[in-house]
């Protein structure tokens, strides 16, 4: 059984979706080294923003086949460093949006009417209802920043707050802002006109102290601030300056630089106008059973040799897309693993035809399973659909796609052209019914071969005598064939000899069969 270790608190329901398959450790206060130690015995772990997976973690699990987030942000994991070593990446994109969307509008109502001082307050045994006189958000600028899944629900809330609402977001449409009822505009202007802020982007090399001592003295005086996406976007010492002098009126903070925040942070001396919660954005009862199941799922298909729905370093497919793509993943796999033997040398540049009915289909995972292909005779089990593109890059492999709807031979067929340090190879393949697999051209020579463990191609003039002269020698050299077709484009010209044989071909043979006679190449492959 595989084993799944799970660093940090995850609701119940994951954990028994994991049981179905694996051997589950809940380990939810390991140190770094302790992680480190244990984590070569793993399968798959899953974490929460609690556990930082690091290069050098990444790299101590060496049986990880799959990193299960229960959350949106990747931050705490090194997903280069995963994509390198195969391991997917899953999150759960959509699990807790809602959930940090209240969390938004519930700091923002709290910075604007005092409510965690006021409580404080009556706690302490006051009735101080003086030094709590709030502001309504009813026709004020709310500024969002990154109006993405959680950005845009608490757009939609705030818009029936009666909000006007400003939102910078450069990778979106002025369209879907607008319907959204927010109006799209430069960063300047959000920061200019705002008297609320809320920030909803991933943390990034451009996020990173996005709100700064200077983007903070062009906001208008007395500006509320939120943030419940990540730490480090906000520059705190600058903005802890800023309340200090007044320039900003509040900020709400639900993510730090340094998780846990230090003891000693002066965050925590600011007043009442400061609103600090430990990271629980995601933290309802609701987005922990979603997050756990999406989560705990992908992990158990990707065990169990399926695809994962969300992975964030490979295309993802829903289950339906995968039915209907998994023969010709297989089918493209076996072409690249074709076509890069034929190569032989180095590929500098591989094409992926889409013909038929599968032109019109996502190609990103087809491209993927060629390349896995391709690489598979040079790198073996360590290539796989995570690293494959990653591979080919740092191989210098050129990808292309072209796609061809109207080749109508068979239903969807696939056609990949290698180029390389040995000259231009090419294969076609299709499927027969749903799923067989056939070998339908070489080199633009028709055939129809179904492909086998071993097999032997030969490039030679299509004359009398050949066939009989190659026979014997292999029977010569007690190596049985199991079925052979010719393909030619016309009577006594070039053609293609396509041998499904059941055994290796012995060391110097190959040699032998290039020079008999009217043999102008040979090829041995192994699928
Ligand atoms: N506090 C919590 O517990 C909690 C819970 C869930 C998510 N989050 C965090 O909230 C953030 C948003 O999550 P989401 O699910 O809405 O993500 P999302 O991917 O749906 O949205 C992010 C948006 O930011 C935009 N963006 C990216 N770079 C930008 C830039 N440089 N400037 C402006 N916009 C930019 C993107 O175009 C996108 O629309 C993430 O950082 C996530 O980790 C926090
Ligand atoms: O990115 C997220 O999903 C949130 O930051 C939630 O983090 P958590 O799973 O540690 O609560």
């Amino acid at each position: 059984m595989p084993k799944v270790l799970v660093s940090d608190p995850i609701d119940q329901v994951g954990i028994d979706i994991l049981s179905q398959v694996a051997t589950v450790d809940v380990k939810t206060t390991l140190s770094p080294e302790e992680l480190i130690q244990i984590l070569p015995e793993y399968d798959a772990i899953m974490i929460r923003s609690g556990t930082k997976l690091t290069k050098e973690a990444i790299e101590a699990g060496k049986n990880l086949k799959i990193i299960g987030r229960a959350g949106v942000g990747v931050d705490n994991v090194d997903v280069p460093t995963a994509t390198r070593m195969g391991i997917v990446v899953v999150n759960s994109p959509e699990g807790n949006t809602i959930a940090a969307a209240e969390h938004t509008i519930a700091m923002m109502m709290s910075l604007s009417r005092f409510i965690p001082a006021a409580n404080q307050s009556l706690k302490g045994g006051k009735w101080d209802r003086k030094s709590f006189t709030g502001v309504e958000v009813y026709k004020k600028t709310l500024g969002i920043l990154g109006l993405g899944k959680i950005g845009s629900h608490v757009a939609t809330v705030a818009k029936a707050l009666g909000m006007r609402i400003l939102a910078y977001d450069p990778y979106l449409t002025a369209e879907r802002a607008e319907k959204l009822g927010a109006h799209l505009v430069e960063l300047e202007i959000v920061l200019r006109e705002a008297d609320y802020i809320t920030l909803h982007l991933p943390k990034t090399k451009e996020t990173h102290h996005l709100i700064n001592a200077d983007r903070l003295a062009i906001m208008k005086d007395g500006v509320r601030i939120i943030n419940c996406a990540r730490g480090g976007i906000i520059d705190e010492v600058a903005i802890a300056d800023a309340i200090k002098s007044g320039k900003v009126g509040g900020i709400a903070l639900d993510v730090f630089e340094n998780e846990p925040l230090e003891a000693e942070s002066g965050l925590r001396e600011l007043g009442a106008n400061v609103i600090l919660t430990p990271h629980l954005g995601a933290s309802t009862e609701e987005a922990q059973t979603n997050v756990a199941v999406d989560v705990a799922e992908q992990i158990r298909d990707v065990l169990l040799g399926l695809p994962a729905r969300s992975a964030v370093n490979i295309p993802g497919l829903r289950p339906d897309v995968w039915q209907k793509l998994k023969p010709y993943l297989q089918l493209a796999e076996m072409l690249g693993n074709l076509v890069g033997q034929l190569a032989g040398g180095r590929v500098d540049t591989l094409n992926v035809k889409l013909q038929g009915e599968i032109a019109n289909s996502e190609s990103q995972p087809i491209v993927v399973a060629a390349l896995k292909g391709l690489l598979t005779p040079a790198l073996r089990e360590r290539v796989n659909f995570v690293n494959a593109s990653i591979e080919a890059k740092e191989r210098g492999i050129h990808v292309t796609e072209t796609r061809d709807p109207s080749v109508e031979d068979y239903s969807g067929s696939i056609h990949l052209t290698a180029h390389g340090s040995q000259g231009q190879q090419s294969v076609t393949g299709a499927l027969l019914g749903k799923s067989e697999i056939r070998i339908t051209s070489i080199n633009d020579f028709p055939i129809n071969v179904a492909p086998t463990h071993y097999m032997l191609l030969t490039l030679h003039r299509d004359m009398p005598g050949i066939i009989g002269r190659l026979g014997s020698l292999l029977g010569n050299f007690n190596v049985n064939i199991a079925s052979m077709q010719v393909g030619r484009r016309m009577v006594r010209g070039e053609a293609v000899m396509v041998l499904n044989i059941d055994d290796p071909l012995p060391s110097g043979l190959l040699d032998e069969v290039v020079h008999i006679q009217g043999v102008t190449d040979a090829f041995v492959v192994k699928l």
